[in-house]
């Protein structure tokens, strides 16, 4: 078949770009050898036989169990083709989890029912067992004879994990663990993959040794036959029913009748119980709560990579969406050429860089704790929770935030299912929720603020992500100048403020007879502003810093694009909390109205290059599964190729008419 064409707009587009596209996507990447890794990755997953999507019946029109028994037929499928790869190459990065992820999307367009398995079930087995443990258990899991998940929310917990319910009572006498559900509100609900997917599971359980509670723990625990899959004897499992998206991820539930299992399940890296039956306290008990610090610190930069997505699709389809004609008798615009389009637009590519060098920071930050941990020292460990708490909640609630807004700006097309942004709204603004609610896990921030601002008043912290609040506690207005460095300093100083503010309004509850936790809860509003704010300077120094740090990497034409991206993205944010920055610096009204104009100005800069910076995050049609942003921009044509594949258009009259409609005619004439 010919090549089809690209669409003219897109073609003119390209041309006006000012920088090499290649070298952003390299930089994207983290090198030209990633690239042509992930690229490689992607062409053989593509490629191989039985995976793809193209003449298929779209997902969408599938039943609830179609969809799902499609998604384990490609999930498989990409598994063996993985293995194949596995077999001439070394995948450490290319078969990251994240990378999996990513192309998994080539394949199914929702979420990946293993996406349990390696994002959560393989790093907990990995993190949290012994030595024997992990040579016994690691290569059966790597190698999908145990297919795993990850067993922690209950129907009546998610939260609050001291509440979890689930027990494991140790028995000497067989040196066996007994899992039980005692009550309706103790089944496991929730995790992906558990309903029919998974063998095994990692649940987590309180720990019950010598009639002593001693909290929750992992344990592995076999639910399904290895050769039949049926459930074992005192395992009760299934599925929790269709969500608002994740609807091939097989989320389940999950009950115990007294079931047993060998004392070494438990994973025993951190804490311990012997045969005898005492228990072996672990260095520190929040060790436990591991995988879901890595998780969070993840979600950061997968955030980023949903808005490159979705961004691909809404920048692509705004440059051959024309619309009005505001001059007449010329032709209608683009509406990329609406200002206010742009601003819808640009913000959330900008937002995409912003994320993935922070995340990329975070990450290193967490290597280094986890590396610190590993050798006994806990001292950072505190930090990383709270800056992985915050940066998780803040960046998923703006990432859905942005995904709505590309939706919102591709106008109707944008509710379409074909245009794929729906599906993507529906995974992003599940990681809201999950791995921690939002609101709870900026509390979790506030604790750790609380803490470091009565440090602050004796005039030093110990953590290096809050010694702005030293300089803060003295003098609490910054003098402004439009500079980026001043726009920072004003985030911190807009932090300290509203840090000191929540610390003084819980000090005035408690001065004033209440219980510090009813104080807490009185001053949780104001708490969870001041984590916000503090999320805000550090995602605006580090995304700042991180992007000049590159820009010095990279050739002139494409510095100046990244220099841009991240000007427009501290503008955008200084805008939208003008009110904080009246109250705590010097910012007039001048300034204020100057950086209007310079947002504007950004705006119209980046204009030229905007389908190029989307190109750049180079997701190819496959991935982006969109009728609307795919790299020819054949929008309309796609649309319509799409309708015609629902099932409905394959008879030119429904029988209902003949049921329903005909009768309901006919007693309308009498
Ligand atoms: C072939 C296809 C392939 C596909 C491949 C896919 C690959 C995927 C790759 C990547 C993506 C992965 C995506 C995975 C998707 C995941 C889906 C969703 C999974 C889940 O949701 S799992 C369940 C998550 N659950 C939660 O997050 C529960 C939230 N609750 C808590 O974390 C805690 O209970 C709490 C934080 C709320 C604390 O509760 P609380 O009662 O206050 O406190 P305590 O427990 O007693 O603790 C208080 C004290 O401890 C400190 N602390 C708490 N947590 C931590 C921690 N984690 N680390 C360090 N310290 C901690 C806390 O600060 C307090 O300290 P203080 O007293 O203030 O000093
Ligand atoms: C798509 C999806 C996939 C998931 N996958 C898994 C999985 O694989 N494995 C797994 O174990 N779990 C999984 N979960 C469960 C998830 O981790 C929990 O839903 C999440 O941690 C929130 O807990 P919850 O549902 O109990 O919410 P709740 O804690 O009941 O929250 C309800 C409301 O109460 C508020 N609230 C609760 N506690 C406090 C507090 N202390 N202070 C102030 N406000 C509070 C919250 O802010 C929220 O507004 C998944 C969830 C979703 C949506």
């Amino acid at each position: 078949m010919a090549e089809k064409k690209v669409c003219e707009d897109l073609v003119k587009e390209r041309k006006k770009c000012t920088f090499n596209v290649e070298e952003l996507t390299r930089l994207i990447d983290g090198g030209e050898d990633k690239t042509m890794e992930r690229r490689e990755v992607e062409d053989m997953v593509i490629n191989a036989g039985g995976l793809s999507t193209k003449d298929e019946v779209p997902e969408e029109y599938l039943s609830h169990k179609e969809r799902y028994e499609n998604a384990i037929r490609k999930a498989s499928r990409l598994f063996e083709v993985f293995r194949e790869y596995a077999k001439t190459h070394d995948t450490t990065d290319a078969f990251s989890p994240t990378n999996k992820y990513r192309v998994s999307f080539g394949v199914v367009k929702d979420i990946s029912p293993f996406m349990l398995h390696m994002g959560m079930f393989v790093p907990t087995l990995m993190n949290q067992s012994d030595p024997d443990q992990v040579a016994e258990w690691l290569p059966k899991a790597l190698s999908m004879q145990y297919i795993g998940t990850y067993a922690q929310t209950e129907l009546g917990h998610g939260t609050f994990l001291r509440g979890l319910e689930t027990t494991a009572t140790y028995d000497p006498s067989t040196e066996e663990f007994v899992l039980n559900s005692p009550t309706l509100t103790s089944y496991k609900w929730w995790p992906g993959g558990l309903a029919h997917t998974a063998n095994h599971c990692v649940v987590v359980a309180q720990l019950y040794t010598k009639g002593v509670c001693h909290g929750v723990h992992p344990f592995l625990v076999q639910i399904r036959d290895l050769e039949t899959h049926m459930p074992l004897e005192g395992i009760k499992v299934g599925e929790i029913g269709p969500k608002l998206g994740f609807q091939t991820a097989n989320n389940g539930f999950l009950g115990f009748n007294h079931y047993r299992i060998p004392r070494r399940s438990m994973l025993m890296k951190n804490a311990q119980v012997l045969k005898d039956g005492t228990y072996i306290k672990s260095k520190n008990d929040k060790l436990t709560y591991g995988t879901m610090v890595f998780v969070r610190v993840l979600i950061v930069t997968d955030l980023a990579y949903e808005l490159s997505r979705a961004g691909t699709i809404a920048v692509r389809y705004s440059a051959v969406r024309h619309q009005s004609q505001p001059k007449p008798n010329e032709p209608e615009p683009q509406i990329l050429d609406y200002v206010t389009q742009q601003h819808k637009l640009f913000i959330g590519v900008a937002t995409s860089h912003a994320f993935r060098v922070t995340g990329n920071w975070l990450w290193n930050s967490y290597s280094k704790v986890i590396k610190d941990v590993s050798k006994g020292n806990m001292d950072q460990l505190p930090e990383l929770h709270a800056l992985a708490c915050c940066l998780k909640a803040v960046c998923s609630r703006d990432a859905a935030a942005r995904v709505e807004e590309f939706r919102l700006a591709c106008g109707g097309h944008g509710y379409m299912a074909s245009s794929n942004l729906p599906i993507i709204n529906g995974i992003v603004t599940a990681t809201i929720t999950y791995e921690g609610e939002f609101t709870v896990l900026m509390l979790q921030t506030a604790r750790f603020l609380v803490k470091a601002w009565k440090e602050a008043t004796t005039g030093k912290v110990k953590t290096p992500t809050v010694s702005y609040l030293v300089e803060f506690f003295k003098n609490d207005r910054v003098i402004w100048e439009n500079t980026p460095s001043t726009m920072i300093k004003g985030f911190q100083a807009i932090a300290a403020g509203k840090i000191r503010t929540a610390y003084e309004t819980l000090e005035k509850h408690v001065k004033s007879g209440m219980d510090y936790e009813d104080a807490w809860n009185s001053a949780s509003v104001q708490l969870v502003n001041a984590s916000e704010a503090h999320c805000r300077a550090i995602l605006t120094e580090i995304s700042w810093k991180e992007m000049v740090r590159l820009s010095t990497t990279v050739s002139p034409s494409l510095a100046q694009v990244l220099l841009q991206l991240a000007e427009l993205y501290l503008i955008y944010w200084t805008l939208e909390k003008r009110g904080d920055h009246l109250m705590y610096s010097t910012i007039t009204r001048d300034d204020i109205q100057k950086l209007q104009t310079r947002y504007e100005e950004l705006l119209a800069l980046i204009r030229p290059n905007a389908i190029g910076l989307v190109d750049a995050f180079d997701v190819r049609d496959e991935i982006l599964n969109s009728t609307l942003g795919a790299y020819d921009g054949r929008v309309y044509e796609r649309l319509m190729e799409e309708a015609l594949k629902s099932p409905l258009n394959a008879e030119p009259v429904n029988q209902s008419f003949h049921k329903y409609l005909k009768p309901l005619m006919l007693k309308a004439k009498l």
